[in-house]
């Protein structure tokens, strides 16, 4: 498909049974190159300010990160979906403050929906987000802007009680209006059964095989990140390794003075 890939795409693709891709990217060049390999959506997580900014969990993030990372993304004019995650108190606080930041991620970003993480507690903001016009992602599970909660990075649901919590927080963001639901490290099962209960997409990290769809983050699949490395993160490439190489090489050849040669001088 050649054209510009909308929220019904995706929505689609779940009743067609074809899986949904999804990738995060926080700037121009990934952007390309993922949108020519075919990437479905592209995530602007929250989680930048791990990969690319360099705190330790996503809380610092701000909205005007957000946007300067969205503005660079939609540059690339992606035929993928862009979605841009709403950071840590930018919706916490009123439907009005959500409202504000989920409508400056469309009109100054760029973004084409936004997420936002929670269950039936967000369920009222998710609502006045989709009735402004602007399509809402849920993420439940392992929500990173839970971690002191959570006290730490741990999956969750793994107890029934907290399982069916899920399910209900499942139900409520589609009761909601939410065009898809990430489901972040929780059992396959239980995965698997959302996906079961839920007419929209359920896209997956850390949860297993049976989601409609999977969303990594990109600098985990090339060996970009080390800081962390969840049992879920399959690495494809050693990006750093190949940095490294190219880096050594030209540090080594101007030490030498092989490096600039006549071939890439002036007259
Ligand atoms: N680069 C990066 N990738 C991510 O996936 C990611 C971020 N950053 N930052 C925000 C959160 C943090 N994430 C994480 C980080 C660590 C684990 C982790 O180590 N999980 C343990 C399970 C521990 C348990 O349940 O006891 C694991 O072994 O996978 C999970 C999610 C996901 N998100
Ligand atoms: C990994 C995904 C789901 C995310 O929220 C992020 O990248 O911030
Ligand atoms: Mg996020």
């Amino acid at each position: 498909m050649n054209k510009k890939k909308t929220i019904l795409d995706i929505q689609k693709m779940k009743s067609a049974g074809e899986k949904i891709t999804f990738l995060t990217s926080y700037d121009y060049p990934f952007t390309r190159i993922m949108d020519e390999c075919g990437i479905d959506a592209i995530l602007v997580g929250d989680s930048v300010g791990v990969t690319f900014s360099g705190y330790d969990n996503t809380l610092p993030v701000t909205i005007d990160e957000m946007i300067y990372h969205t503005r660079a993304v939609v540059r690339a004019r992606p035929k993928a979906l862009v979605v841009t995650d709403m950071p840590f108190l930018s919706y916490q606080t009123d439907l009005r403050d959500a409202r504000l930041n989920a409508g400056r991620l469309v009109k100054e970003g760029g973004a084409e929906a936004v997420k936002l993480e929670g269950g039936a507690n967000m369920a009222e903001t998710i609502r006045a987000i989709v009735d402004m016009d602007v399509p809402v992602m849920a993420h439940i599970g392992l929500t990173p802007q839970s971690i002191h909660r959570m006290g730490g990075y741990k999956v969750q649901g793994k107890k029934d009680e907290q399982a069916q919590r899920l399910i209900e927080d499942a139900l409520a963001v589609e009761q909601a209006g939410a065009f898809s639901v990430v489901l972040e490290g929780i059992p396959m099962k239980l995965a698997e059964r959302i996906t079961a209960e839920l007419s929209i997409p359920t896209i997956g990290i850390g949860a297993g095989p049976y989601c409609d769809g999977q969303v990594l983050v990109i600098h985990d699949i090339l060996g970009l990140c080390e800081k962390y490395s969840p049992k879920f993160v399959k690495r494809y490439a050693d990006a750093s390794g190949l940095i490294a190489e190219a880096v050594s090489s030209y540090i080594s050849e101007v030490k030498k003075g092989e490096f600039p040669d006549e071939g890439h001088s002036f007259n």
